[in-house]
């Protein structure tokens, strides 16, 4: 609780009293704010993010899922609020971040296997220990193409997957994907579905990933954060506990089937208001 305390910022201290998660939360979002243009867009908004556990985060068109994990892991400004990770601040924490756009998220003068190693070089790790943790992701993403090619040698679903290595070489503790599918045809993203399925299986890591598919947000996830409209709030959070690795049978089941309904109706709710 100490972190929490001395994290705090001062303005927020006085405002509010941070009220921290159930057991097992890993990112708290408190009293986040923001708007663009004079339009607010997230007011007062409050989140817990569970650990080791995927979360997926669907809603309506423009309701600010990017802009959300985008302000949780830093990449843009909140204009009020406080994130915490177990209690730390951003900095305090390793994170990754898988962007949609594969294309524009790689270096293009970098060969794929620089692409990967380069969090590590700015993490201080050296030559050799750079090669062992690339060669270690290698082996378990299963990679068989040459990752002494340039990105645009690439095939998209190959660069995505160098995206995703990059992402996890530093062992992140939380990964955050935005709508990492979007982009791919269907047979590239059952298997980077299911390779990102098996990542989580092995390593435990919190994930949160922005879904526009509510079948594949459903399939990944132990929690679907549904949101609402902007002002954007927490429409419901579902679970989806089933066991792992999921499967074409996990999109027969009938639990599968009342989960992704049950969403849908939220959903629906939601967009009518
Ligand atoms: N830099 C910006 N300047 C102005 N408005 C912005 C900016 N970034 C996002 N917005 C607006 O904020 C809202 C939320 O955008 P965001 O991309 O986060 O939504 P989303 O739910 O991820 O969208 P989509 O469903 O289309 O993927 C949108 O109305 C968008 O136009």
């Amino acid at each position: 609780m100490d972190a929490i305390v001395q994290d705090r910022p001062p303005k927020f201290q006085e405002t509010k009293g941070f009220q921290p998660g159930p057991l097992g939360t890993h990112i708290t979002v408190r009293g986040l704010n923001k708007s663009f243009a004079g339009q607010p867009l997230y007011q007062d908004f409050e989140l817990n993010i569970p650990k080791g556990k995927i979360t997926c985060v669907f809603g309506p068109n423009g309701c600010g899922k990017s802009t959300l994990i985008n302000m949780i892991a830093g990449l843009i400004p909140l204009d009020s609020g406080l994130v915490l990770f177990d209690g730390k601040t951003l900095k305090q924490t390793r994170i990754g971040y898988v962007f949609q756009n594969y294309r524009d998220a790689l270096f293009p003068w970098m060969k794929s296997r620089s692409n990967i190693a380069y969090p590590l070089k700015l993490a201080g790790y050296d030559k050799a220990a750079q090669e062992a943790r690339v060669n270690e992701l290698t082996e378990t993403f299963g990679i068989s193409f040459d990752l002494d090619r340039y990105p645009y040698e690439l095939s998209g679903g190959q660069q995505q997957l160098v995206s995703i290595m990059r992402a996890l070489a530093p062992h992140p503790e939380v990964l955050f994907l935005d709508e990492p599918f979007s982009a791919l045809d269907y047979e590239m993203t059952l298997t980077i579905r299911d390779t990102l399925q098996r990542i989580f299986m092995n390593t435990g890591l919190t994930m949160v990933v922005v879904s526009h598919d509510l079948e594949e947000a459903v399939y990944l996830a132990d929690e679907i954060l549904l949101l609402t409209k902007r002002p954007t709030r927490v429409a419901e959070l579902v679970p989806f506990e089933t066991e792992r690795p999921r499967d074409a049978q996990t999109l027969a089941s009938e639990y599968f089937v009342q989960t992704k309904m049950r969403s849908l109706e939220i959903f629906q709710r939601e967009v009518r208001r």
